[in-house]
């Protein structure tokens, strides 16, 4: 066990996150930050949700020299909303040393972008895209940067972005220090990253698995035209504070997102086909539990921390091992625990197997769970409300009805009344959801990307992304045009 105050972290920033409540270091924080400190190059891998952004955040912010007008430290995150969460993350460790973060990103008005950059931030942390624009525009000077980051290293370095840091480095001293940050790192990409790096240092949080611990893992075989009913049914029985869903395409997400919502869910989908605008209200929302069931394509996969996640649900096997294991990740974070369910039709068990073997922990079979048990489900969360209500203990106004109910009817008849109506019984009003293909495992290449990436010529890696067609067996999925990449 390290606390933060026996690292080297000046008093400052040590105010900082101690008002973050944060006293102990995680096992990377106390791996990386003496290193990093020192000014060394780091690869830092380590499992899902814990503390990776404070990790590289800490020294960064320790070096930046707060007087200076200078742009010092740049991070590079593969999508917006991680951009954005990153930058408030840091502005947070930083505020006590007052240094000034921006992000900027596709999407947002790029004037007003240029108009923050004049009031001299410290840090800057955007999405590849964007970045590139202001390097294009020359609104953005990187020749003081001391310090760069790599959010999500892996995917940062994949095929779909790898063009575009190439670019942004090129306006970087190569006299900088470099850190890499992710939960996973595929052999052949931590290669491509050392050409990057000076005498990289890697620290890997050494664990079993891949996947957090307090995660537990499931799989449930259903057959393609089965897997919404499923999905309903689960959310009925486990009834999740906050849940994420998966789906591959965004065409997927929004007829999921339109499907729950028909059903009586509180559903929105995110997806990169969005407005930005857009993209951060529905965020926003499933963020303060106005929606409570938030639809995404892997643009959501990475990196994203919202407390109260419950329940991860990948309604489609998602294309890689590494997105399996951030998908999870978006619950059990900071020590709290989560529940992953994926689905996995018949033809898609073998591939199930090597995500499996990747993540070096095996799923646990659910079965899926009966029209009774799912109604059961809606009863309990209506009981549950019931106690909360006597709980918060301010009934008066309701007594004198009561009483009256009682005099007249059998009181278990009465509370039985109340908890019919309270319960929100299963919907079947019909929902239109365009069936894919499964998964073709034994094809299965790293070079797969998610929906919201460049479309890559040179691999294979496109594949169940044109799920716009009804499953025609084993088909192979038409070539998708490119699609706009995150900026
Ligand atoms: N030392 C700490 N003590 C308590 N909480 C912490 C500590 N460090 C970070 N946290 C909190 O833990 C949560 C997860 O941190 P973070 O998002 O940095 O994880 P990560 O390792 O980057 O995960 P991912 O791989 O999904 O990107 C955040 O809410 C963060 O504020
Ligand atoms: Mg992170």
């Amino acid at each position: 066990m390290t606390l933060f105050s026996e690292l080297p972290i000046s008093p400052a920033i040590l105010k900082s996150i101690k008002r973050m409540g944060f006293e102990e270091a995680t096992p990377i924080q106390a791996g990386t930050i003496p290193l990093s400190v020192e000014g060394r190059d780091i690869i830092g891998q380590a499992q899902t949700g814990t503390g990776k952004t404070a990790a590289f955040g800490i020294p960064m912010l320790e070096k930046i020299d707060a007087k200076s007008p200078n742009i010092q430290g740049l991070i590079i995150a593969p999508t917006r909303e991680l951009a954005i969460q990153v930058s408030e993350e840091l502005y947070k460790i930083g505020s006590d040393k007052r240094v000034r973060v921006l992000s900027v990103y596709g999407g947002q008005d790029i004037q007003r972008q240029i108009r923050a950059m004049k009031k001299n931030p410290h840090i800057i942390v955007g999405t590849p895209g964007r970045l590139l624009d202001h390097i294009n525009r020359r609104t953005l000077k990187l020749d003081n940067v001391q310090t760069l980051v790599l959010d999500e290293a892996d995917e940062m370095l994949n095929m779909g972005f790898i063009d575009d840091i190439e670019s942004i480095l090129k306006n970087v001293p190569s006299t900088r220090q470099t850190l890499l940050f992710s939960a996973t790192m595929p052999g052949p990409i931590r290669k491509i990253a050392e050409r990057f790096m000076n005498n990289p240092e890697t620290v890997s949080v050494k664990a079993k698995e891949m996947t957090v611990e307090n995660i537990e893992q499931f799989f449930v075989k259903a057959h393609e035209r089965e897997k919404f009913d499923v999905l309903s049914r689960l959310l009925n029985v486990q009834s999740p504070e906050l849940a994420i869903v998966f789906g591959r395409t965004k065409r997927r997400v929004d007829e999921l997102a339109r499907a729950l919502e028909i059903r009586g869910y509180m559903a929105e989908g995110i997806h990169g086909d969005l407005t930005q605008a857009k993209r951060m209200t529905v965020l926003k929302k499933f963020k303060e539990g106005r929606i409570d069931v938030l639809v995404a394509t892997d643009v959501a996969a990475r990196g994203l921390d919202i407390s109260g996640v419950t329940h991860v649900y990948n309604y489609d096997i998602p294309q890689d091992p590494e997105s399996y294991v951030h998908r999870i990740g978006r619950t059990g974070r900071a020590g709290r625990t989560g529940m992953a369910m994926t689905f996995v039709t018949p033809r898609e068990m073998n591939y199930l197997r090597v995500v499996e073997q990747t993540t070096k922990k095996k799923m646990t079979q659910m079965s899926p769970p009966s029209s009774v048990e799912a109604l059961e489900g809606l009863q309990r969360a209506a009981v549950d409300q019931i106690k909360e209500s006597l709980e918060k203990n301010n009934l008066e106004e309701y007594k004198v009805l009561a009483r009256e109910l009682m005099n007249e009817n059998d009181a278990l008849d009465v509370i039985a009344a109340a908890l019919k109506i309270l319960t929100k019984e299963p919907d079947s009003t019909p929902v239109d959801i365009t069936p894919e293909a499964p998964h073709q495992g034994k094809k299965y290449n790293k070079s797969s990307r998610s929906d919201d990436k460049k479309y890559n010529p040179r691999g294979s890696g496109n594949r169940g992304k044109g799920g716009a067609q009804p499953y025609k067996g084993r088909q192979r999925q038409p070539r998708r045009p490119s699609t706009r990449q995150e900026g």
